[in-house]
C-alpha cells in the first residue's frame, strides 16, 4: 500500500497489530435507492473493517444485516453512498480482476466442462497458459480428473471446489466468497471448510467469507466480524486465537466453545447457555 493516501492514513487502532492493512474499509453507509414504489434502504452504516494481506476474514450475522450488500461493494459491484473502500491503498471504483467473487449458487456455465469453467477467468483476461493453469488449480481443489465433466455431473461441494478454482485462477488479491458453503449438506459443508483452509495455506489470498454459521465464521477465520441489523453495521471483531492448521476436533475445545458462547451473545444478546437455562426453566 501506499503510506501516504488517505485511506493508509486510517487510526492504526482499527488495523492489526504489527500489520499493514491490505484492504481498507472505511465509514462505508450502502442506500439502495427507492424503487417500484419501495421507499430508499439503507444497508450498512458505518462500516469500518481493515483487512491484511493474507488474512482469513469471516462475517457472520443475521440475514438481512447486509453481509452480501459490504461484499459487493467490496468487489465493486455496489457503490457506498458514502465512505470509501480501497484495495492495497487504491480506491475501489467497480470490479476489478485484484478481485473474485464465490456465490452460493455456485455461479458456473452449465454448458462447459470442468476446465473450460476454470479457463473463464482467464480468457477475459487472455492469459495464454490457461490450459495448464486451470488443470493445476483442478488439482488444487482435488478434482483431478473431472476436467472433461459437466456442472449437471458433480455434487453440490465438487461444483463449489470448481467456483473456487475459477476464482482463484485470475490470481486475485483478495477471494470475496458469499456463503459459499451455503447450498451444502452438514457433512460436506465441514469436509468444503478444512479443504478450502489447505488451499488458503498454500496460496494466503486474503479471504473475506461470508456466513451464517457462527462455527463456520471461528473455524475459518484470523478474525470474525460480527454483525447486526438494522441497519446492517460491526458489532464487534473478534480475534481467533485458535492454532493452524485447524483439524475438526477444534471445535470441541473450551476455546472454540467460548467464541461461539461470544458471538452467540452478541448476535442473540445471550449466550446458548442462558438459552438452555431458559428453555428448561
Ligand atoms: N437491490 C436491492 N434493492 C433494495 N434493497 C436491497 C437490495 N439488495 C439488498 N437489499 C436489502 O438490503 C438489506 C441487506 O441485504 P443483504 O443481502 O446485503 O443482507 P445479508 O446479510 O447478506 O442477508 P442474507 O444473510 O439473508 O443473505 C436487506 O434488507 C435487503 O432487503
Amino acid at each position: 500500500m501506499t503510506p501516504q493516501t488517505p485511506l493508509a492514513a486510517s487510526p492504526p487502532a482499527a488495523t492489526r497489530a504489527g500489520a499493514a492493512s491490505h484492504l481498507t474499509v472505511r465509514d462505508v453507509a450502502i442506500t439502495y435507492p427507492a424503487h417500484a414504489g419501495k421507499p430508499a434502504y439503507t444497508a450498512v452504516d458505518g462500516v469500518d473493517l481493515q483487512v491484511d494481506a493474507g488474512e482469513f476474514v469471516t462475517v457472520v450475522g443475521p440475514s438481512g444485516c447486509g453481509k452480501s450488500t459490504l461484499l459487493l461493494a467490496i468487489d465493486g459491484l455496489v457503490k457506498p453512498s458514502r465512505g470509501e473502500i480501497a484495495l492495497g491503498g487504491k480506491a475501489v471504483t467497480g470490479p476489478g480482476p485484484d478481485r473474485a467473487m464465490v456465490f452460493q449458487e455456485f455461479g458456473l456455465l452449465p454448458w462447459r466442462s470442468v476446465q473450460r469453467n476454470v479457463e473463464l477467468g482467464m480468457e477475459l483476461n487472455k492469459r495464454s497458459d490457461r490450459e495448464a493453469k486451470a488443470r493445476e488449480l483442478i488439482r488444487l481443489v482435488g478434482l483431478e480428473g473431472f476436467e472433461r465433466h459437466h456442472p449437471h455431473e458433480l455434487s453440490g461441494g465438487m461444483r463449489q471446489r470448481v467456483g473456487i478454482a475459477r476464482a482463484l485462477a485470475v490470481d486475485p488479491d483478495v477471494l470475496l466468497m458469499d456463503e459459499p458453503f451455503g447450498a451444502l449438506d452438514a457433512q460436506t459443508r465441514e469436509i468444503m471448510a478444512e479443504e478450502l483452509l489447505k488451499i488458503w495455506d498454500q496460496r494466503r489470498t486474503t479471504v473475506v467469507f461470508v456466513t451464517h454459521g457462527i462455527d463456520e465464521s471461528i473455524y475459518l477465520a484470523d478474525r470474525v466480524v460480527v454483525m447486526g441489523a438494522k441497519p446492517g453495521r460491526i458489532l464487534e471483531t473478534i480475534e481467533i486465537d485458535l492454532p493452524r492448521p485447524r483439524t475438526p476436533d477444534v471445535r470441541a475445545t473450551p476455546e472454540f466453545q467460548a467464541y461461539r458462547a461470544r458471538i452467540s451473545a452478541l448476535l442473540f444478546g445471550q449466550t446458548i447457555d442462558e438459552r438452555r437455562v431458559q428453555d428448561l426453566s
